[in-house]
């Protein structure tokens, strides 16, 4: 929860990728506050400036690159027993330049799948989670009929959807598990991370769960993050602040927030609307899908309003 009697150092860093997708970094040098850590490049935002343009300042001083496109990813803040910061994080998609480390730091570049296993300051587990995360995730929609539901998943797939949550609610514990199964096993062959809502026996084999919001006040909740094997993702859906902030407390990863638009399936239920949106996952320290309304076209303007991306169930689903 963010603490406004705080006074938080403005930060930005820069979650930098090339064509294949890695991710620059650089280490921090030993003498300096969380030494020795790797870090994604950035810096102090100094008075006058815009993020964008500290942004691109820093990039430039500590890498030697100009920054060509860049969009907000997310915002952490966090209180160091030395200092509190806000840091500003924003996906540098387009640069020009050979990045170097010009203040004579270590830079590599990674695979996203080697972040997790590096050494980051503690500020930064969200900001790792954010940029292992797509902009798109898709929740899937009731399955009528198994054949036609996989051939459909198997298209989506295709189409690049990297992150499922896999709901089926009509469907008994044995119809559930089966289904799961196909559904595991197609999305592990492109790659994709594969959430379920249910049930254990199917989960060791899953990325995570995902928890709907009638669950998250739940005795079962408070020790959820502990039944989970390492690595496994952790994710809810969201409708207020108390239960974004119940999210973040139980160790989540990340978080759906909704309905952002006005939806098909409630038609005249009230929608929260883009600036409420901003202001409610800036009280929330971890990534936030919007929902509710969302298509494709809406990962930017997610993005702008300080979300993660989008999820959406028909309209990832039914291209
Ligand atoms: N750049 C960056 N800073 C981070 C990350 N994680 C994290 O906790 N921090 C903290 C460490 C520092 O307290 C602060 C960044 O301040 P800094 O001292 O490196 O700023 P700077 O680049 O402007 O350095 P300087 O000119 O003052 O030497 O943010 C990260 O991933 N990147
Ligand atoms: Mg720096």
């Amino acid at each position: 929860m963010p603490n406004t009697a705080v006074d938080y150092l403005h930060v930005v860093a820069a979650v930098i990728r090339d064509a294949t997708g890695n991710i620059l970094l650089a280490q921090r040098p030993a003498n300096k506050h969380q030494g020795g850590k790797w870090e994604f490049p950035g810096g102090k935002v100094e008075s006058g400036e815009t993020p964008q343009q500290a942004l691109s300042r820093e990039v430039h001083e500590e890498l030697g690159i100009s920054v060509e496109d860049a969009a907000p990813l997310i915002k952490v803040r966090y209180v160091y027993p030395e200092r509190a910061v806000l840091l500003d994080v924003w996906e540098v998609t387009a640069f020009s330049g050979e990045a170097h480390g010009r203040e004579g730091q270590p830079v590599a570049w990674f695979h996203v799948d080697q972040l997790s296993a590096l050494e980051f300051p503690p500020a930064n587990a969200p900001i790792v989670n954010a940029a292992r995360l797509p902009a798109h995730c898709l929740i899937t929609p009731e399955p009528q009929d198994s054949t036609k539901f996989l051939q459909q998943l198997v298209q989506r797939l295709q189409a690049g959807v990297r992150l499922i949550v896999f709901r089926a609610k009509t469907l008994d514990a044995a119809g559930y598990v089966a289904l799961a199964h196909e559904v595991i096993r197609l999305g592990h062959s492109f790659g994709a991370t594969i959430m379920l809502n249910s049930p254990p026996e199917m989960l060791v084999q899953a990325d995570g769960l995902h928890l709907t919001s009638r669950q998250l006040f739940t005795e079962s909740a408070a020790s959820i993050r502990d039944t989970l094997l390492p690595g496994q993702w952790l994710s809810a859906s969201c409708h207020s602040v108390a239960e974004l902030q119940q999210v973040a407390m139980l160790g989540a990863d990340f978080a759906f927030l909704s309905p952002v638009l006005p939806t098909l399936s409630h038609p005249g239920e009230e929608h929260l609307g883009w600036e409420v949106f901003a202001a409610m996952v800036d009280q929330v320290n971890i990534p936030v899908y919007a929902l509710g309304g969302m298509d494709a076209h809406h990962v930017s303007t997610a993005r702008h309003y300080g979300g993660q991306g989008i999820a959406a169930i028909r309209r990832l689903w039914d291209v």
